[in-house]
């Protein structure tokens, strides 16, 4: 993916000022920076909820922004969100199918033949590709629980399967740790890390713990007032001395990451 000259304004706010970075085929890259900086804008812009004020964003050669925010799926972008969009009084299964519904050939009318047509054999196949992603996010013990009484680390977990059921070449993650304790971060890191091994997809994603991003990531790239202030690998970006001061003041953690970096150096 090809993000080029990016810029989003709403009113008098410049969310996002010539913004030009490229995601290539099987990577994971983080989009990091202050509060503020333009972050879930730009993801907005990929996914199709925003529609940048000029620029271009090309898809495997093809300009995305001239397809619709259901399109994007169907071309297969996936994302999860910051605050989670799960419905609450459906299941676990049932949230996951929903994302499944796209793939589907039957509709309505096909579906009223359910027995004789091909609408059972199309859910029985469906069902169980869910299964496969149910397993590997450990959720087998919550598949028939409401989504809306799981602790917020599983309902992540169900969101980002949900996600997943579009079978997405790129995924786009916006703040998946957030508000999670210690070892639901660990297990989340663990899915993230086997999203591209055992599903082949291609990662972006927005995250606050520096730990994580430097960790995973491949390539990151630094919005500061919507300008990318620094990419690279996590070990160029950490060195960046715009990247320390756009931070300074601002993240304890992303100035932990920076001191440890920096000492590892010295060592
Ligand atoms: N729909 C909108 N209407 C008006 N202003 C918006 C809208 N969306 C974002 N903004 C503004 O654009 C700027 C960038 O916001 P954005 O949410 O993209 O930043 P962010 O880096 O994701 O922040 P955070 O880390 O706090 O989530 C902010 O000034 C925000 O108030």
């Amino acid at each position: 993916m090809k993000v080029d000259d990016v810029s989003v304004r709403f009113g008098g706010v410049k969310a996002l000022s010539n913004v030009s970075f490229d995601v290539r085929k099987g990577e994971l890259f983080s989009l990091i920076g202050p509060n503020g900086a333009g972050k879930t804008s730009m993801l907005n812009c990929i996914s199709g909820r925003y529609r940048p004020t000029s620029g271009n964003i090309a898809w495997q050669g093809d300009d995305l922004l001239k397809h619709s925010i259901n399109d994007r799926a169907s071309l297969g972008i996936g994302r999860t969100f910051q605050n989670l969009a799960l419905f609450g009084h459906m299941s676990v299964l049932d949230n996951i199918l929903v994302g499944r519904h796209h793939r589907m050939k039957n509709n309505f009318v096909t579906g009223m033949f359910y027995w004789v047509g091909g609408a059972r054999r199309e859910e029985l196949k469906e069902r169980r590709f869910v299964e496969t992603i149910i397993d590997f996010l450990e959720i087998q013990h919550v598949r028939n629980e409401p989504a809306g009484i799981l602790s917020y680390g599983l309902r992540k977990r169900v969101e980002l399967a949900r996600a997943i059921a579009i079978e997405p070449e790129l995924i786009l993650l916006d703040e998946p740790m957030a508000g999670m304790n210690l070892e639901e971060k660990e297990d989340m890191a663990r899915f993230i890390i086997a999203l591209r091994e055992e599903f082949d997809m291609t990662i972006m994603m927005i995250e606050h713990d520096m730990g994580v991003v430097m960790d995973l990531s491949d390539r990151v790239a630094v919005l500061d007032f919507g300008r990318v202030i620094a990419a690279g690998s996590p070990e160029e970006v950490l060195a960046d001395e715009h990247v320390k001061k756009a931070y300074l003041g601002e993240d304890d953690e992303m100035l932990d990451a920076l001191a440890a970096e920096e000492a590892e150096a010295v060592a």
